[in-house]
């Protein structure tokens, strides 16, 4: 014999009904079948709303006995013919004329007692078991209309009422032993000794067919629902958790007390007892096997990875409970918890330091009030003594549970968990964990729980990773770079199971924003005019409200804006890469409020990009100098616009239009002049020299402008290109005379003890600087070890593809340190 039970939303309407009947017939080829059934979908949304609109006086309840009237009517319309149909609508009758009468006394009352609530709530399982058994028989099933309130025996406790099994037990067998047709019982629902109708709490209907199916020895009870099995994780909250073939009693009972909806808390305790196997199901996709919930051989129980699944409850508060007068003292912790007890609060978790000065509770936060009212009277003497100093609610808490039987005795567990959130930038505010090892809960702010669920899960289920990118600019890097990600997502993907997800890209005109990742072959057409606010502050206000886990922001503008963003991207565990300068090169004060908050933070920065595009200079000046090398003098060419324009020179051409042709080449900063004065070489030999340690500004980087004055003003890039020709003609003299003398001209610098100097030069042509081509860098390291021959590092040091290059770089770096 087995026994099937089915949720709400599987007998949610009348095809759902017809497909229950065909998943009842297969059954019956294995056996007697007994059917348990919860109330249609809705229905005790609709019972309680009745309720509690009645308790408010008045006949506004009458509206909602209207549409639980109508929905159970349009079922028996859909299901039923002839004088089946004129049975279930003469029976829907009576009954709803009853729940009438209770609702109608309710309102006169204006008194919702538990009692009355509960037996309010008892109408929706009446009416579906009906009708259900009344379909099953119309279609030539026999089946019987099983009343659970003749046979669940519970205590008094109306709403959430503990069974007592041996009364139960004698019941259940009485009513369906032998049973010469299907049993169609009513999930849910129980009477107390006195007769009363008692609720075994929501979801209760599995616990109904765990208790039958335990005391009549079923062979297997089936729990049908909307899902394949038991998740994961909650698959609304973890778009990747999928189905488990299998757990444990003792796992699943964990998850479902931590909050995974799917089963019935008590659900399982039944079935454990009496051995009795328990699969999840779903009615509509009966194909798939479902999780099977059984008593686990010791090496099916090992299984491959250590955890077994998540589940988390929102809406809780922590209680907490402090003082130094605690310590060594016998008998707070009894009074704290037989006070909830005895004020019927349940504890969901409890978390104690060893040093005794503290208790953390979490609780529901609905009970929160009564709960510090309690303790207030209970420990009234010793907060005025101030041996309890304070008794504080903190709300908007959520509680996560990690849940495996083979993490017991498996070293790093605990590590892997907390190092994933740390990294995340998640906060744990209480941990507890059993000796038995098979859980580890920890409760955080509730603005947290899904990104911590969804990091959680990623990091013990899934081998491929996600990094979310959100990327500021869509200029000549940004473009570049996502044409990189996008021809490199397949590799990544496969060859280090990273999944690079460009959630975000914002202009100052357009955005497009998407948790699943912006389909990079059309990221255009995703981009969409920017209504209301267009600063940088509300494209991160967007980015932070989603807090997705490993998050990083890329930054290819060259916004001052943009850049003083950081240190508040990398306070909100944000990670940042950058290829503008205006950060690092930024004011004293920007430089140090961005290296606090990545002090304080375990998000990561890189901008290795600032200095010779895709070169590694800050990279190879950082190893030297970690490495215990002294780095004596930083000479060098910085500008791949300026190397472009002497190199172009040198064959011949009109200084403007070289400028030009680095332009549209995708050189030069969106406004060349920052090239052609020089300040961009300037920040990148500011940005080296504070690497170096020293404490510099912008004004200490001597620096000569290739600009005249009268150009420098507030004019359009265009209009600047234009006037530009006005130097055409100085500049072909000076390349003509260099030329003449076997020299060449070259815009090159020099850090040297903290000095930092950058002009044009005229070298001989067996200077190295003399060899470089088109947009080439080349940096010069004089160390103590590099000091016969320095290092150089030399290649091209502009362009949207090398730099974009470096950017990936640098969020692949971070990505490794993030999964
Ligand atoms: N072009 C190159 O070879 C190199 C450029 N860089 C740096 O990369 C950055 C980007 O350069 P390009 O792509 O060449 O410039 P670009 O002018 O092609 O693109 C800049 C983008 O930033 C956007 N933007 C500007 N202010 C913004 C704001 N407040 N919010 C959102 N978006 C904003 C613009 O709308 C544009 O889409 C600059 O900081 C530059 O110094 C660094 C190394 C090499
Ligand atoms: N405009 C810059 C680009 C790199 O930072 C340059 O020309 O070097």
């Amino acid at each position: 014999m087995n026994v099937l039970k089915f949720g709400g939303t599987s007998i949610e309407n009348g095809k759902r009904i017809r497909n229950v009947l065909n998943i009842i017939r297969d059954a019956m080829h294995d056996g007697p079948v007994i059917v348990v059934v919860s109330a249609i979908r809705k229905v005790t949304d609709l019972l309680l709303d009745a309720a509690l609109t009645a308790c408010r006086g008045g006949g506004d309840y009458k509206e909602k006995l209207v549409d639980i009237e109508r929905l159970h009517t349009a079922l028996v319309e859909d299901l039923l013919t002839g004088e089946k149909a004129e049975d279930v609508q003469r029976y829907l009758c009576g009954v709803l004329s009853e729940l009438g009468d209770v609702l109608h006394g309710v309102s006169l009352l204006r008194e919702l007692s538990e009692k009355s609530s509960a037996l309010i709530m008892s109408f929706g399982e009446r009416f579906s078991a009906y009708i259900i058994s009344s379909y099953l028989s119309q279609e030539g099933v026999a089946a019987s209309y099983v009343d659970a309130r003749g046979m669940i025996v519970t205590d008094t406790s109306h709403g959430d009422a503990r069974v007592d099994m041996e009364a139960s037990a004698l019941q259940i067998r009485e009513r369906l032993n032998n049973a010469d047709s299907i049993p169609v019982v009513t999930g849910y629902i129980g009477s107390a000794p006195d007769g009363t109708v008692t609720t075994l709490g929501r979801g209760g209907s599995d616990y109904t067919a765990t208790i039958i199916g335990s005391v009549l020895g079923a062979g297997e009870i089936q729990i049908w629902t909307d899902v394949d099995g038991f998740f994961s994780a909650d698959p609304k909250r973890v778009r990747d958790a999928y189905a488990l073939p299998f757990i444990s009693y003792a796992e699943a009972m964990e998850l479902s007390h931590a909050g995974a909806k799917v089963l019935h808390p008590y659900a399982v305790h039944p079935a454990m007892k009496a051995g009795i196997p328990i699969t999840i199901r779903n009615s509509m996709n009966p194909g798939a096997p479902g999780t099977r919930i059984e008593k686990l051989s010791s090496e099916e129980a090992v299984s491959a990875r250590p955890v077994t699944g998540l589940s988390s409850i929102s809406d809780i508060v922590l209680l907490n409970i402090s003082g130094s007068g605690m310590v060594g003292v016998p008998g707070i912790a009894s009074r704290l918890f037989s006070c909830l007890a005895r004020h019927m609060i349940n504890i969901i978790f409890i978390s104690q330091a060893s040093s005794e000065q503290s208790i953390s509770l979490a609780i529901n936060a609905l009970q929160a009030s009564k709960a510090q009212m309690a303790l207030d009277d209970e420990f009234a003497v010793e907060l005025g003594s101030r041996q309890i100093e304070s008794l504080t609610v903190r709300q908007d808490i959520s509680m996560i549970a990690v849940v495996g039987k083979s993490m017991s005795g498996h070293p790093g567990v605990s590590a892997h968990l907390f190092e994933t959130l740390g990294k995340n930038g998640i906060n744990v505010i209480a941990v507890a964990q059993g000796a038995n090892e098979m859980n580890i809960s920890f409760v955080i702010d509730s603005h947290d729980e899904d990104k911590a669920l969804n990091c959680v899960h990623e990091s013990f289920f899934l081998s491929r990773r996600k990094v979310h990118v959100f990327i500021a600019g869509t200029g000549t890097i940004s473009s570049s770079l996502i044409g990189q990600i996008r021809d490199h997502h397949e590799t990544l993907s496969v060859g280090k199971n990273l999944d690079i997800v460009v959630c975000g890209m914002a202009n100052t005109r357009m955005m497009a924003l998407n948790n699943e990742g912006i389909d990079l072959n059309d990221w255009q057409s995703a981009l969409q005019p920017r209504e209301g606010e267009r600063t940088i502050g509300d494209y991160l206000a967007r980015i932070r409200s989603r807090n997705l886990h490993n998050t990083i922001f890329v930054d290819c503008t060259a916004s001052a804006d943009v850049a003083a963003a950081y240190p508040e991207l990398l306070r909100s565990n944000i990670s940042v890469v950058t290829a503008n300068k205006l950060g690092m090169a930024g004011s004293w004060d920007l430089y140090e409020t961005i290296n606090d908050a990545l002090n304080s933070s375990n998000a990561k920065f890189l901008y290795e990009t600032n200095v010779g595009a895709g070169l590694p200079i800050i990279n190879t000046l950082n190893d030297l100098r970690n490495s215990g090398d002294k780095i004596l003098k930083i000479e060098g060419v910085l500008s791949g616009t300026l190397s472009y324009i002497f190199n172009e020179l040198r064959k011949g051409g009109a200084f403007s239009r070289i400028v030009r042709q680095a332009r549209d080449a995708g050189f030069t900063e969106p406004d060349p002049r920052e090239d052609l004065s020089g300040a961009d070489f300037a920040r990148k030999f500011l940005i080296l020299g504070r690497e170096l340690g020293f404490r510099i500004n912008y004004e200490d980087i001597q620096c000569e402008s290739l600009v005249p004055d009268h150009l420098m003003g507030q004019m359009p890039v265009e209009e600047f290109l234009e006037k530009l020709a006005c130097v055409d003609e100085e500049y072909d003299d000076m390349n003509r005379k260099a030329a003449a003398e076997g020299m060449t001209i070259a815009y090159a610098g020099e850090i040297n003890g903290g000095k930092a100097k950058i002009s044009v030069k005229m070298l001989p042509l067996s200077n190295p600087v003399a060899g470089l081509n088109g947009t080439e860098n080349m940096v010069v390291f004089t160390t103590d070890r590099y000091f016969d021959t320095p290092l150089v590092v030399k290649g091209p040091g502009a362009g949207g593809e090398v730099t974009a290059g470096g950017v990936f770089a640098d969020i692949l770096r971070i990505a490794s340190y993030l999964v």
